[in-house]
């Protein structure tokens, strides 16, 4: 990094930042004088809540003018707090500033403009009024001018406002580093931001947790987090190359650009893993905003229809594919996932909800003491009665109406029944002061005591009914009388619908055979969903204004095309890389690369990202050959040691080395290292065998919820969206990564590597380490590593 003493400019630099500082220290002081006003004042409402408020409920009157007086003084309350927040986040904003005040500098002179004064333009993580509340001493780096420090180098420039399009020349640009409030390196520099800067940032070592980029964001980076066009924004990007990253600064940006009309909850993430979840959640707070609601989409699946299957999760599938030979069983399955995961099944889904219309839909009786209340039949009837051309869910509501309705009705009949008197007989007191409490309120109390009597029994029989029947009534609200298992179960028992698949008989003989097993695969999940709604009514959410979805690549088709149903009013952010398609239901990323079908091209914008910042230029190139991307992929130009490869005899060495290279690693200072291994079974046999020697060392497993530093060890296909400073991979044999549809898994492993990578393999060696050319991107290590 440059010598920021040998700037000219630094002390008058200097002297700004002191300024600065002196102000939003004032700031802060005068805030929190504010704050704690306020605080005291909602202190004193809430304290005084009841002594402000005339409470009288004599008459209607008064009771009206309780009321009135009521919300005066919560409306008074809620105003107090709002405020109080708002302070709360401002001085949240000047509290970071008061660290680093700023990262940029941007000089422009405005071509618009007689004089052609220069204006100064200083860029930080928010935005600082001068005293007269006229001018910007800092500029967030959300504001629309702002978007020129990423864009453009010194040159003519243009850039737009909601006043129009502004053009001019930008003299100068410059990056500071600012700690603490002394400037600890500043420098000039030409069209891309800091190479400088960003060698520094992404030399330095990984955390637990990411970090916000906006110091450095890239000018392809900041198309994507400015985008506010496209209905839906493809991003397609190699891995390392800052798609998470764009993603949440683009969600600060959302939130900056539409404050006051969107807020945080109406933005939603959708992750690969809930460890993922823990890894960047401080980026936005970091930034100063609240995160978005952050969700996996399996836990969106649980939620939905948790409860009615045992649902497997993706890893599940995927552990046992990986774990599968190749063989018949594997194949069929194969086809099986890829025939679900495309948007053919749902028209056959369509076609099969369809013709329930008309006949064909499964209900369950509504069963009470071992017997069908309201049988299927008397349900059919009803059902089928009703006007054909409304639709199937308004009619399965009007049909739930019907049942609600007779429940009441047979609830009456049973009354009499016997094993009510019984259960009469075994109230206790409480529900006798009740029914005659009740009966007075009523005034059916007639002082002779054998009405009295009756009308007491009939009372409690009510209520011991109303008891037991509260169950039936909360299912049929829930439509629990509508057999969807069951239906889904006779879509894989009808003739082959027209053209969908060879493979029709197989894919129906093994879906029965799993859902007679009771467990619902990933692939059938959202499927299953699918038809349930189509039937139930569509759980649309309206609120949400923005999807993200991150690692896109690993959606189906049928995924995306629900997903887009159930958020009808949102815009969507799906950010992936095809090369890193690892899950079988994903299609190897068809799902991703077919996006433009959604909402067809005048509305879907794909953005490209091809440099990779992650890893050292060493790596990059060595993971771009096992791809076959060594062309498309361009490495950030920071060096690093060569990836390395040990060649071990048998697994006791192999376990050596492993262990060999840690312990090196954690000399050298380096914080997380990970033993990347193919499976979650490999990942324990390794875990296992060197935490003796390893006390420190972490296994990861798909319930991790939290990302940490350190030693770990962890499945291949957890690892994606992470990174660590280094990687061993535990096996690179050509046991373990052989087969076309590992070659992505491979790729993924080896690129969560920052700093260093190495590989073991004991026997032959992956085929995918043997492209040509690719030889002269690592070195074998000779000798292996144990220590005799
Ligand atoms: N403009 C930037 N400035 C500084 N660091 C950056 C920038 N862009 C990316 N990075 C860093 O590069 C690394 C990879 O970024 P990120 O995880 O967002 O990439 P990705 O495309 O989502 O990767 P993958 O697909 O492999 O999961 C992170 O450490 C991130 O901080």
């Amino acid at each position: 990094m440059s010598n920021t003493n040998l700037h000219p400019d630094h002390q008058e630099e200097q002297a700004r930042v002191n300024d600065i500082s002196v102000i939003i220290a004032d700031r802060i002081k005068e805030l929190e004088g504010r704050t704690g006003g306020v605080r005291g004042e909602i202190v004193d409402i809430r304290r005084n809540f009841w002594d402000d408020v005339t409470v009288n409920f004599e008459d209607s009157a008064e009771t009206a003018e309780t009321y009135a007086s009521m919300k005066q003084q919560a409306e008074l309350m809620s105003e107090r707090e709002r405020s109080f927040r708002h302070m709360e986040e401002q001085l949240g904003t000047l509290k970071r500033l008061a660290r680093s005040p700023y990262f940029g500098r941007i000089d422009l002179v405005d071509d618009g403009v007689v004089s052609s004064k220069t204006d100064s333009i200083y860029l930080g993580i928010g935005s600082l009024m001068d005293k007269s509340g006229e001018h910007y001493l800092i500029y967030d780096w959300r504001a629309p001018v702002s978007s020129l420090y990423y864009d453009y180098g010194p040159g003519p420039v243009r850039y737009e406002t909601p006043g129009g399009t502004v053009e001019g020349e930008m003299t100068l640009k410059r990056q500071f580093v600012i700690r603490n409030g002394v400037i600890r390196s500043m420098f000039d520099t030409g069209v891309t931001i800091g190479d400088e800067l960003l060698q520094e940032v992404l030399g330095a070592q990984s955390d637990a947790q990411m970090k916000s980029i906006v110091a450095t964001i890239q000018s392809e980076q900041n198309r994507i987090i400015r985008n506010e066009k496209a209905r839906l924004l493809v991003v397609q990007g190699a891995a390392g190359s800052g798609k998470t990253s764009a993603a949440l600064q683009r969600v600060a940006y959302l939130l900056y650009r539409y404050r006051g009309s969107l807020n945080a909850e109406q933005i939603v993430l959708f992750s690969p893993n809930p460890m993922f979840n823990s890894y960047i959640s401080t980026v936005l707070p970091e930034l100063g905003e609240q995160n978005m609601a952050q969700t996996t989409y399996q836990q969106y699946l649980e939620h939905r229809i948790g409860r009615d299957f045992e649902l497997e999760d993706p890893f599940t599938g995927m552990e046992r594919l990986l774990s599968e030979q190749d063989g018949e069983g594997n194949r069929i399955r194969m086809a099986n996932i890829s025939f679900k995961s495309g948007t053919s099944f749902m028209g056959v889904i369509d076609n099969y909800a369809e013709s329930l219309g008309s006949s064909g839909i499964v209900f369950s009786p509504i069963m009470f003491r071992g017997r069908a209340l309201i049988s299927k039949e008397e349900m059919e009837c009803r059902f089928y009665e009703l006007d054909p051309s409304v639709s199937i869910p308004n009619r399965i509501r009007n049909l739930a109406g019907w049942l609600l309705k007779e429940l009441t009705a047979r609830g009456k009949k049973e009354r009499k029944k016997r094993w009510v008197l019984d259960a009469i007989e075994l109230l206790d007191s409480d529900a006798y002061l009740e029914a005659y409490q009740e009966l007075k309120r009523k005034n059916k109390y007639t002082d002779q005591s054998f009405s009295d009597f009756d009308s007491e029994k009939e009372y409690l029989a009510g209520m011991v009914v109303q008891e037991k029947f509260k169950k039936l009534r909360r299912r049929t609200k829930a439509l629990k009388f509508l057999d969807i298992p069951a239906m889904y179960r006779t879509l894989f028992q009808q003739e082959s619908p027209k053209e969908v698949s060879a493979d029709w008989e197989d894919i129906c003989r093994q879906t029965l055979e799993q859902l007679d097993n009771g467990v619902m695969s990933y692939e059938d999940a959202t499927p299953y969903l699918y038809l349930k709604e189509k039937l139930e009514g569509f759980h649309t959410n309206t609120t949400v204004k923005h999807v993200f979805v991150d690692e896109a690549q690993d959606y189906s088709a049928f995924q995306y095309a629900y997903l887009k149903r159930i958020f009808p009013n949102s815009r969507f952010t799906v950010l992936g890389d095809f090369n890193q398609a690892i899950f079988a239901y994903s299609g190897t990323g068809v799902g991703f690369q077919g996006l433009e079908s959604l909402f067809g091209p005048e509305e879907t914008e794909r953005i490209e990202l091809h440099r990779s910042y992650r890893s050292t230029r060493q790596i990059v190139e060595f993971t771009s050959y096992i791809i076959g991307a060594e062309h498309d992929i361009v490495p950030f130009n920071r060096d690093g040691e060569l990836p390395s490869l040990s060649i071990v005899p048998d697994e006791e060495e192999r376990l050596a080395a492993i262990r060999e290279k840690l312990e090196e690693w954690k000399k050298r200072g380096l914080a997380s290292c990970a033993v990347i291994c193919k499976t979650a079974a490999e990942s324990k046999s390794v875990f296992e065998a060197l935490k003796p020697l390893i006390p420190e060392l972490l296994l990861v497993g798909k319930n991790t919820a939290t990302f940490e530093k350190g030693l770990l060890v962890i499945p291949s296909y957890l690892a994606k969206g992470v990174e660590f400073d280094a990687v061993v991979i535990s096996d690179a044999s050509d046991a373990a990564y052989s087969k076309e549809s590992e070659r992505k898994l491979f790729y993924t492993a080896c690129t969560r590597a920052m700093h260093a990578l190495h590989l073991i393999s004991a026997g032959k060696l992956s085929p995918f380490l043997s492209t040509s050319g690719s030889e002269s991107t690592y070195r074998v290590l000779q000798n292996p590593a144990r220590k005799q």
